[in-house]
């Protein structure tokens, strides 16, 4: 059966059918042996998208976080040739499985498959013009064509932010800023797996810094800010995709009406780290 049509449904099918294909390698492989798994999931995932990418949308290029060069972070100076995507009008930044550690760990359900779509002439914010989080364990798929309403008050007591954050490798001023803005510290695994908790209202915000890279945002971001949610740099500044350095070290997306507050206090801690 052929994909949908439009970029943002088309996102959703292949998001699924990825998340589909992990489950599968999951059951199958158990997880006797994590490393195995994760290295299972990641390829299998890869393999798919980048295949039917390759069937569907052979002109556009693609930013995978399982390609061999993915990571280069590329600059004239180097005498190597300039990707393809740094020219092309239309680029599909995907992480085939975002939250790896977590998918290897049984009962989890905190790991996500990225699809999202950068185009040069995009007008949407961060010129992500279609995105898709598949969220499989949770049984859903998020996405732009048929974004989810704006999300009700979190479930914290009154008064409290509930804070998304990397359980693993949270930023070092993360329980400062926390104290400071009274919030409540929620660790979770995978970006995706946190800006959907952010979107579903689970959580009213999510802070990262110390590292990341374009595939592990891109895609949940589109999602978020179509929601009508806020996303940036912690220091306020547009997230910029599809650069020739992939690394994008760090993000805020939280409701809207917390913005400005959590910037504030961030400058404050970001300063002192
Ligand atoms: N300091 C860091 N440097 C590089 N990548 C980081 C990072 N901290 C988090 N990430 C990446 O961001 C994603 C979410 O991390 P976390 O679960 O800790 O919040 C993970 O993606 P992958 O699982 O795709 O590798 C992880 O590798
Ligand atoms: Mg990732």
């Amino acid at each position: 059966m052929n994909p949908p049509v439009g970029d943002g449904a088309f996102a959703r099918w292949l998001a699924e059918r990825a998340g589909r294909l992990l489950l599968e390698v999951r059951a199958e492989l158990g997880h006797a042996d994590p490393a195995a798994l994760k290295a299972a999931g990641d390829k299998r995932a890869h393999d798919l998208l980048r295949t039917e990418l390759g069937r569907w949308r052979p002109a556009d290029a693609v930013l995978s976080e399982e390609d061999d060069e993915a990571r280069r972070a590329w600059a004239e100076a180097s005498g190597l040739p300039a990707p393809s995507r740094l020219t092309a009008d239309r680029v599909w930044i995907v992480d085939p499985l975002d939250g790896t550690r977590e998918y290897s760990e049984q009962g989890r359900a905190d790991w996500a498959v990225h699809v999202a779509l950068w185009a040069r002439n995009g007008s949407t914010p961060h010129r992500l013009v279609a995105g898709a989080v598949a969220l499989p364990a949770q049984h859903r798929v998020l996405a732009t064509d048929n974004p989810p309403g704006y999300p009700p008050m979190s479930s914290g007591a009154a008064g409290v932010i509930r804070l998304a954050a990397s359980r693993s490798r949270p930023p070092a001023f993360l329980t400062g800023l926390a104290e400071d803005v009274g919030a409540e510290l929620v660790p979770m695994g995978s970006a995706g797996a946190k800006i959907a908790a952010v979107i579903s209202g689970e959580v009213d915000a999510y802070v990262h810094a110390g590292g990341q890279y374009e595939w592990d945002s891109a895609a949940p971001v589109a999602v978020a800010t179509a929601t009508g949610l806020h996303a940036s740099r912690i220091d306020g500044s547009t997230l910029q995709y599809n650069e020739a350095d992939p690394r994008l070290p760090d993000l805020v997306v939280c409701r809207k009406d917390l913005a400005s507050r959590l910037l504030a206090a961030l400058q404050r801690h970001i300063r002192v780290t």
